[in-house]
């Protein structure tokens, strides 16, 4: 590729300029009625758009690359570049080209970015599209969460740990950071996250601080709660800056920050969040909670859904205000079906006002604005209705912004396109010089049509036709054929291959006429449709609060939904430290059986007192994982203001979630070092609470047995024994040798989910028993799972060799005694009752046997078969 120095062109030397404004940025510079991209843009853009490279000469010996496509296409080709990790510059052309001699004025009017964007073609409708801004500071960790498709915009502050797990589960499309923090942050997130660094002057806090209070107009930060918040702050006034070097200078549809209180959510460790899958299955094609729960109707419910499973609560009054709602709309099926009607109706207010906030709402959107806006009058009713404080409490947030419908109403028609430039848009009767130039353009148009027909008397020409083309207006055309009828005042215009086109004086007045009447018309309307959405923009706030007051309504109403669905139950929260579940059910698993199938509930009861930690074991695939998460599933539910799949559940509030999972579970994804497993453990016994939930599973398997055994069993005295804390715990475990951790730790209760043995087989019953196992069946289910035969029974010989000496201390000693395995198969490996059969017939001396001793032999061997 040539270098710039070598681009000579006029238009060339402006691309140059504007490209170096905007490193590290696609360039996607219009050109009449294209978009180009020249050099390394030209074919990272024709490699993710699949379109053509060429290269052209620019004025000097060089050649540069080249790729582009129409400019009606951006709104196809633009998200592609965004998914693709692109930052994209889009350079307009600043004037009318036909104004201009010369070189055209260009600018750069908006850079997308991944975390930055309105278009809907990278936004996803059911979830939030984060912009995150983090900022490291000796004192604390500050990060900025804003969606400026919606206008949310969080802040907060805290540990490292903390923070970098908030980024976990807000999941932004970008992040950024300044240029000192860059080496630490880029590490942490840049394989799952789009990140930019910024300058360093943009992360200072006067600055941020100013920027915040010139966007809210507001003399102190005090009324959104983060005055004393100085990371918090700092971050979030990057992100203004941030977008106004984006060219996104519309930002009036931001008109307030909220904090995000530590204090107010669940703590849910960063494995919690995936190992329960919450909101993302852990494998492809995996169901999550999220996805069970989410009966919602509008993209904005769906969206706080999300941040609400992020975000259990810790608040019990807050939370009994989302169960009594729930409630109510779980018994009163006539309001729910209402209302569910009702919120069908209502499309993303949340995402249309930003629109109007930007002005980029297009006509067709404006209507579906009104549509939208004319559902919340009847809903408010609906509610208002109710008898519960709750609901009304929801309904007086509700503002049905009449005057507002009403105007659009009245003024935009029914049947708008997306596009404003193309008339059709206001109705008759709003604007008496549209009304007039209306008649005129349609008065018009039937003169051409009179027109037509008399000259098509006049000359006898029957297939004569008036059209009309861009390049010469009005025309007549006629076919070679009547060429010789055509009479003389006509003006030839254009020869095609079988057809002449005309046109005559007559036909040029009223073309002027008419056109001149359209061009006023298209002029009108866009005014006029302007109008309207300055009108609209000034109702952002109130909209703002129904979008959120919807989404509240919609993700209780589908709470309900599924609680009646799913037959869930109303959990009965407390203060207590009780956790007491009556047959409880995973509601992921459950939903995933067969017709045939069905789920086994289990009883579940922790406290503080006489049952901390459960020890649970159970062969694999008895249940013991699903046990562990359904518990927690439970909890977490019903802290987010669901219904709960149990018969009954009685929960005293949880604070901390912690889950962690022996290291082979996480192996596909390359975490499942001991080290990992161990430092992650070490980080739950470090942020340790009363109300914490703990969910171990398999803890310590990911080295050898006594290793592992020593490290599970301390890690359970050490949760039994802490001096300030009893969390709550669920330790399910292979070991079974941990059942003996009861016969001194009190709190400590040993539970197995039981099997039946029939045979040689063992049937699941998940069922939940008092009291520890005795083995844990792993060689059965290598057996069940298809495992070749040898393998089985060597498997069994050697576990048979060990459990007999199991309390001796020479393991290693043992070992080497074990019989040593051949690999050929012999007859007597094939089936278990062989070998018996083996050991009976290597017994017999033949030379002392008299014949009765023989046959008594042979009986022997024959019931030695029938065993099964
Ligand atoms: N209570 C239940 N009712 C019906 N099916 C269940 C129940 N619990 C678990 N299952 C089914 O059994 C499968 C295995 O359960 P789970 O993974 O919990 O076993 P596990 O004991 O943890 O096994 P491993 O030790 O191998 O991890 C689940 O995927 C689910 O399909």
């Amino acid at each position: 590729m040539a270098g710039p120095a070598a681009f000579e062109t006029p238009l060339m030397k402006q691309y140059n300029a504007i490209k170096a404004k905007y490193p590290g940025a696609l360039l996607l510079f219009r050109v009449g009625d294209f978009y180009e991209t020249f050099g390394e843009d030209a074919i990272k853009a024709s490699a993710v758009l699949d379109i053509t490279l060429t290269k052209r000469g620019n004025g000097s010996a060089s050649e540069i690359e080249l790729a582009g496509f129409p400019h009606h296409s951006l709104d196809n080709y633009l998200p592609k570049l965004v998914r693709a990790g692109h930052r994209v510059a889009i350079c307009d052309q600043l004037e009318d080209p036909r104004s201009v001699k010369g070189i055209v004025k260009r600018g750069v009017t908006e850079l997308v970015t991944p975390g930055v964007s309105y278009n809907d073609n990278v936004l996803e409708r059911k979830q939030n599209n984060f912009l995150a801004s983090v900022v490291l500071q000796k004192n604390a960790t500050g990060v900025s969460f804003l969606d400026i498709s919606t206008g949310e915009f969080f802040a907060a502050q805290g540990s490292e740990t903390y923070i970098f797990k908030l980024i976990q589960s807000f999941a932004p499309a970008e992040i950024i950071f300044a240029k000192s923090n860059r080496e630490k942050l880029e590490a942490q997130f840049t394989d799952a996250y789009s990140t930019f660094a910024l300058d360093e002057w943009v992360y200072a806090f006067d600055f941020a601080q100013e920027k915040l209070l010139n966007q809210f107009k507001t003399a102190s930060l005090k009324g959104f709660g983060i005055e004393n918040m100085p990371e918090a702050i700092t971050a979030a006034g990057a992100i203004l800056h941030y977008l106004e070097a984006t060219e996104h200078k519309d930002t009036q549809h931001i008109t307030s920050i909220s904090r995000i209180d530590e204090e107010k959510y669940v703590w849910l460790d960063k494995f919690t969040i995936r190992n329960l899958e919450l909101v993302n299955p852990q494998q492809e094609g995996g169901v999550a909670l999220l996805q069970v729960l989410d009966h919602t109707l509008t993209p904005m419910g769906s969206r706080q859904l999300r941040k609400w499973m992020i975000l259990p609560l810790k608040e019990l009054s807050s939370i009994a205000e989302r169960h009594a709602i729930v409630d109510t709309f779980f018994s009163e099926q006539e309001l729910t079906e209402k209302l569910t009607e009702e919120l069908r109706n209502i499309t993303d207010l949340e995402r249309l006002i930003s629109k109007v906030a930007v002005g980029r709402i297009n006509p067709r959107e404006l209507l579906q604005l009104k549509k939208s806006l004319q559902r919340i009058a009847p809903i408010k009713k609906l509610i208002s209705d109710q008898a519960s404080p709750q609901l009304q409490k929801v309904g007086d947030l509700l503002h049905a912004c009449e005057f507002l419908v009403e105007k659009i109403d009245k003024e935009l028609r029914d049947d708008v396109s997306i596009h404003s430039n193309q008339g059709g848009i206001i109705k008759d009767g709003i604007n008496a010089e549209l009304d007039e130039l209306r008649g005129i353009s349609g008065s018009g148009k039937d003169y051409l049509l009179q027109a037509q027909k008399r000259e098509i008397e006049r000359t006898g020409i029957n297939s004569l036709k008036i059209s009309y083309n861009k390049v010469f207006g009005y025309y007549l055309e006629v076919s070679n054929a009547n060429k010789d009828k055509v009479p003389t005042d006509w003006i030839r215009k254009q020869t095609l291959v079988n057809a002449e086109r005309y046109i005559t004086e007559e036909l040029k007045v009223y073309e002027e006429k008419i056109l001149g009447a359209e061009e006023k018309i298209g002029a009108i309307e866009q005014k006029l449709f302007l109008d309207l959405v300055l009108q609209a923009a000034d109702f952002t706030a109130p909209i703002q609060q129904n979008a959120r007051a919807i989404a509240m309504l919609d993700c209780l109403l589908s709470f309900a939904s599924v609680a009646r669905q799913n037959k869930y139950v109303k959990p009965d929260l407390n203060d207590s430290k009780v956790i007491d579940i009556k047959s409880g059910r995973h509601p992921v698993i459950e939903k995933q059986l067969s017709i045939s199938e069905s789920y086994v509930p289990n009883d579940i009861y922790l406290d503080n007192e006489t049952q901390q930690i459960l020890v649970i074991t159970g062969p694999n695939m008895a249940g013991k994982s699903a046990l562990l998460r359904q518990t927690a599933l439970i909890v977490l539910m019903a802290q987010i203001g669901s219904f709960v799949p149990a018969d009954a559940a009685t929960l005293g509030i949880v604070d901390k979630v912690f889950t962690r999972v022996g290291a082979s579970d996480n192996l596909s994804k390359g975490e499942s070092t001991f080290m990992v497993e161990m430092t992650e453990t070490a980080s739950i016994l470090n942020n340790l609470s009363d109300r914490s939930l703990i969910l171990m599973d398999e803890i310590g398997r990911g080295t050898s047995t006594y290793d592992g055994v020593s490290i599970a069993w301390a890690i359970v005295e050490y949760l039994h024994n802490h001096k300030d804390f009893k969390p709550k715990t669920l330790f399910a475990t292979h070991y079974h040798e941990l059942n003996q951790l009861t016969e001194d730790l009190v709190r400590v209760k040993n539970f197995n989910v039981s099997v039946r043995e029939v045979g040689d087989k063992i049937i699941f019953m998940r069922k939940l028993k008092s009291g520890g196992s005795e083995h844990s069946f792993g060689i059965h289910v290598a057996q069940i799972a298809g495992m070749p035969n040898k393998i089985v029974l060597r498997a069994n010989e050697i576990l048979h060799f060990l459990e007999k000496d199991k309390h001796k201390n020479e393991p290693r000693k043992k070992l080497e005694e074990l019989p040593k395995s051949t690999n050929q198969i012999s007859l007597f490996e094939l089936d278990p009752r062989h070998k018996a059969v083996e050991e009976i017939l290597q017994k017999i001396d033949i030379n002392t046997m008299s014949p009765v001793e023989a046959l008594l032999k042979l009986n022997e061997v024959l019931s030695a078969l029938k065993k099964s």
